[in-house]
């Protein structure tokens, strides 16, 4: 996956800035507060997925303006594609002129791993953080899955709500085994999921880990579900164990009146030699691990669509120590890398690419180094 171009109108800081990127890294270098993140963000959301900071859509339109425009062209296999995307509201995209019923659709046509510094406190963070970074994660490789998820989300959000409004009128008691049928449904697919590319992520790495703590430890992981399922079952078989289990914590439900139990509510258990990595790792061991799993991603995109995604760094050079960062940009070279970063340094690190001095979201100058 690689991108040539791409236009960018009236999002945040940025009115008019056109881009060509060249196949190998890519720096985008400026003073703090010009727009690198911005930019890192604008290309982010080509992957269908929301923003990586958590904004919501109208915050990403330029102060001021009704709209922001975004325009890609990129390689995806052998061919040439073309992307568009308007916030107005809300947001609209097309790929190859043809309108998507949503933006979501986006995911799977154009793949990117983005890595930034909120990642890096991934396993400090709590669950939040990692069932963001799986689900973002498992939508770049499996275009349905953000349905669901918006279907639980919305199936939940009506749960919730029925909770609630139970306290005052209590014969609503009644229709809460409608939703937990739906609930199940839906809870029971996103576990199943969850579990699933976890396993397949954790082969890569663990390896990555390995190589870059030099086998001094060895990473394991799980998924933690809040409800009494088996992972290695099937999806029926989950979703029947999903429904009995909220039975049996509709009491605590009620009381409480919010769903205690479910995916939004699910972890993913990092271990180093079977310790908690969050209890007991140093932070340059939690660093590790979240290298090793963002590498890992990587490498799981490679092997399901057949060719690396466009990786996305923001601001994480700067935050890591001398033997991470090389390791990581070492692993890093036969792929199409956009980099932010405030200072020029890594160019030397980084063999052959293009950098571009970015000031009040314009490019002030770009220039070819390497090679
Ligand atoms: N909707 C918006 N309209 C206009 N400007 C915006 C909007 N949202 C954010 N900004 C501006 O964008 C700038 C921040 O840009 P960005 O986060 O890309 O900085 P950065 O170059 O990555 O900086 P740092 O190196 O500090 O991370 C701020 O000046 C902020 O006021």
């Amino acid at each position: 996956m690689k991108i040539n171009r791409i236009k960018i109108c009236d999002f945040r800081n940025i009115q008019e800035m056109e881009i060509s990127l060249c196949e190998n890294a890519n720096i985008i270098y400026g003073e703090n507060g010009q727009g690198k993140t911005n930019f890192i963000e604008a290309v982010w959301l080509f992957t269908g997925a929301k923003s990586f900071r958590g904004a919501k859509d109208p915050q990403m339109v330029r102060f001021g303006q009704e709209k922001a425009v975004m325009e890609m062209e990129f390689f995806s296999g052998e061919r040439e594609q073309t992307a568009r995307m308007e916030i107005n509201g809300k947001k609209t995209a097309s790929v190859n002129e043809i309108p998507l019923k949503s933006p979501a659709d986006l995911a799977g046509r154009f793949c990117a791993v983005v890595f930034s510094p909120t990642h890096l406190n991934l396993i400090k963070n709590g669950p939040q953080e990692k069932r963001r970074f799986i689900d973002t994660s498992i939508c770049q490789i499996k275009s349905k899955y953000i349905h669901i998820l918006n279907q639980y989300n919305r199936v939940l959000n009506q749960r919730n709500s029925l909770l609630k409004d139970m306290r005052f009128v209590p014969a609503l008691y009644d229709t809460l085994d409608i939703w937990d049928e739906r609930l199940a449904s839906y809870a029971a697919v996103l576990i199943k999921t969850r579990a699933t590319f976890l396993q397949r992520l954790k082969p890569f790495a663990t390896e990555t880990y390995k190589g870059i703590s030099r086998e001094k430890e060895a990473l394991d992981f799980m998924y933690l579900s809040s409800l009494d399922c088996d992972l290695e079952g099937s999806i029926p078989e989950i979703e029947k164990q999903v429904y009995e289990s909220l039975l049996s914590k509709r009491e605590e439900d009620s009381k409480t009146g919010i769903s205690n139990y479910g995916p939004h509510r699910d972890d993913i258990e990092i271990l180093l030699d079977g310790k908690s990595a969050r209890i007991y790792g140093s932070q340059g061991q939690q660093r590790s691990c979240v290298l090793s799993l963002k590498l890992a991603e990587c490498q799981l995109i490679k092997e399901t669509i057949g060719e690396y995604p466009v990786v996305l760094l923001d601001d994480v050079m700067s935050e890591l120590d001398a033997l991470r960062r090389d390791y990581l940009l070492n692993h890093l070279r036969d792929r199409q890398l956009i980099m932010t970063c405030c200072d020029k340094a890594y160019f030397k690190t980084l063999g052959k690419g293009m950098g571009f001095k970015i000031k009040e979201g314009k490019v002030i100058s770009s220039r070819k180094y390497g090679g």
